[in-house]
């Protein structure tokens, strides 16, 4: 059972307090079949999301099989569902993988059969059977929405939560959907609410709650709708409503709301003895007539059920609900399993898994990083010759006349050249991969932002999911960074010193492009939009290049300030410092920013590395739902 009491949520509107929801006192049983309606704008998702906890209730209380949701026992991710109105399964996969996934992430099976068994019986029980193989973006909006009801019902959730999973849809899906959550919750004491915009097919709930300005305006049978609003159709119910204010429906209906409630406990103790309505012979399913919220199903009409097994799978998704009082044997089902959340290692696999999936499948960004993977090391080794130009030396027996000045001027304009072009072939790689970086992660989490909010809703952990990008990320970094050196390498050996030159080089490409991966990656995780998150991160490679200081040495002002900030100058210099010594000093010759030791350049990448990871956490955690 659940329970609202004076539940109220509010806002702060030109700084005046505003409530969305107004004192909402309801009761739904377990194994209760209600719709939430009313005009649009009334409260109805913003009262789901505050029943899903998605929402904090400002005042009241909310009770669950009686205890408290915020002081004794929040929703077990497993025991609630909640179908949002966005698609939750990725357009990649087929609907028997995204089952799969949902299954995997939300519940710890025993063995590969179990698994099986629960997806095979998902499947089943949403009629999704037949297209098992289908990819999910070719489904049809109804179809898109099984999906959506199949992915929560993976946990067997004893209250499932659905907000306009019927919208867009054509008058036959609507109603195949809307008798597919009726018999959802006619089996295993399983309450199902569900947010509609549509007043068709009312007579399939059991009860129907009517918003109106965050208020309740009805809460009762059906049948009673129309006779309550005084109306012959319930089209017109919502004209009615506007016709007087909100808090005179509300307690129009609070003097009626114990005869209606008694003519919702009848209904429902003969749908139970008629065996109609399974409800777990443990369950507490509670009264709505009764005051006291952990009261317990009378004894007697337990004992004259005998218990049996049962599931929707057998029955076929779509029985017709109107032959519910002729069909059935009068029995309790069995209660579900209590399900476990899977470990975080085996989130952080299923995640890692099907991150490699999807990358794979899509074939516009594997055409992409191949391009980019190939391409940018050919752009830089097209500047091959000028960097491959042999340091020159003044001879030893330089005696100042006309001559030896030629030669030192010959060799002077030789360093230049060589260590423009030494600089430039790092910079260029440097910079390339800072936008490798980049295109790795800019949309990585903001992309699909709403279904990891989803899936976190349903027990996945923050940290399982970013360890899973860290490491699919990081394994694009590795490979891009060291492609780049060694194809480069082909062509411009990197013209390295005494102390390990072009390991150090390899490390600070690497480098880079993890700098750059993880700063955007944390703008991901924090950006509202994928859109945002891609210009920010755009404007923060476009900055690179300019802000390094190794085309256009910086005023001093300005390289105090931006330096710490711009990943691609600690690269830069840090490679620079690793060349061989001639080479470093005709680099040396034509720029005037300073150099940074190898070992201060690391440590700096090494904090911008960290720091992106942190904000990426710190994204990931941060509530986003809308
Ligand atoms: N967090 C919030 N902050 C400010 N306003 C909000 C917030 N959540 C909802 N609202 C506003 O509260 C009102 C109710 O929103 P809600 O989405 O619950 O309505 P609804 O009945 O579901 O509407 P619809 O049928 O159009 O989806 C709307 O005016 C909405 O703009």
């Amino acid at each position: 059972m659940l329970e609202l009491k004076d539940v109220c949520f509010t806002i702060k509107k030109e700084g005046e307090p505003l409530n969305l929801l107004d004192k909402i006192s309801i009761k739904v049983p377990a194994g209760h079949f209600m719709a939430i309606v009313g005009p649009s704008g009334c409260g109805k998702t913003t009262l789901l999301k505050t029943i899903a906890g998605l929402n904090e209730e400002s005042e009241g209380d909310l009770y669950w099989n009686g205890k408290h949701l915020v002081h004794e026992a929040d929703f077990e991710p497993s025991e609630i569902g909640y179908v949002p109105q966005f698609s939750i399964a990725y357009d990649q996969l087929t609907v028997d993988e995204s089952i799969e996934s949902a299954t995997q992430l939300r519940v710890k099976t025993s063995s590969a059969a179990e698994l099986d068994h629960r997806i095979d019986s998902v499947l089943l029980e949403t009629g999704l059977d037949q297209l098992a193989d289908r990819q999910v973006k070719v489904l049809s909006g109804g179809q898109k929405r099984r999906l959506g009801l199949a992915m929560e019902l993976v946990s067997g959730p004893r209250m499932l939560l659905c907000d306009e999973v019927t919208s867009g849809l054509d008058p036959r899906s609507e109603r195949d959907i809307v008798r597919l959550l009726h018999q959802l919750s006619r089996t295993d004491g399983r309450s199902v609410i569900s947010v509609t915009h549509s007043l068709a097919h009312l007579e399939l709930y059991d009860s129907i709650l009517v918003l109106h300005e965050g208020k309740v305006a009805y809460h009762g049978p059906p049948q009673g709708l129309n006779h309550y609003f005084s109306v012959d159709d319930t089209e017109e119910i919502y004209p009615k409503l506007a016709k007087q204010p909100s808090d005179k429906w509300q307690s129009s209906w609070l003097k009626h709301r114990q005869a209606f409630y008694q003519k919702l406990e009848t209904r429902r103790e003969k749908l139970i003895d008629d065996g109609v309505l399974k409800v777990p012979a443990h369950a507490d399913v509670g009264s709505l007539t009764n005051d006291t919220i952990t009261s317990k199903r009378d004894e007697t009409k337990t004992k004259k059920q005998k218990p049996v097994s049962r599931s929707m799978a057998e029955t076929g998704p779509l029985s017709d609900p109107d032959e519910e009082t002729s069909t059935d044997t009068g029995i309790i089902s069995e209660a579900p399993e209590a399900v476990e959340t899977p470990s975080i290692f085996k989130q952080f696999s299923v995640l890692l898994n099907r991150r490699w999936k999807i990358f794979f499948r899509d074939r516009g960004q594997v055409i992409l990083q191949v391009a980019i993977l190939l391409g940018f090391p050919i752009l830089v080794s097209l500047f091959n010759e000028r960097g491959n130009v042999n340091v020159v030396h003044l001879s030893d027996s330089f005696q100042g006349s006309m001559a030896d000045i030629q030669e030192k001027s010959r060799v002077f304009l030789s360093d230049l050249k060589i260590g423009s072009a030494i600089s430039g072939i790092i910079m260029f790689q440097v910079v390339l991969l800072a936008l490798m970086g980049s295109n790795n992660s800019a949309r990585e989490i903001a992309g699909e932002r709403l279904i990891f909010e989803k899936e976190k809703f349903g027990g996945v952990r923050p940290l399982a999911y970013l360890a899973s990008k860290i490491t699919f990320i990081g394994t694009l970094v590795l490979i891009q960074s060291i492609w780049m050196a060694v194809f480069v390498q082909q062509f411009w050996p990197f013209p390295e010193g005494p102390h390990a030159g072009f390991l150090d080089h390899i490390l600070f490409l690497i480098l880079i492009n993890a700098a750059m991966s993880s700063i955007c990656l944390g703008i991901s995780a924090l950006m509202r939009t994928s859109e945002q998150s891609s210009l920010l991160s755009i404007y923060l490679v476009g900055f690179q290049l300019p802000l390094s200081g190794a085309v256009l040495a910086l005023p001093d002002k300005l390289a105090e300030i931006t330096r710490p900030f711009i990943a691609s100058y600690w690269s830069w210099s840090g490679s620079i410092e690793s060349l061989g010594p001639s080479h470093k000093n005709a680099v040396k010759a034509v720029i005037e920013t300073d150099l940074n030791p190898v070992l201060t350049c690391q440590y700096v990448l090494a904090i911008h590395i960290i720091i992106g990871i942190v904000a990426a956490y710190i994204g990931i955690k941060r509530h986003s739902w809308d």
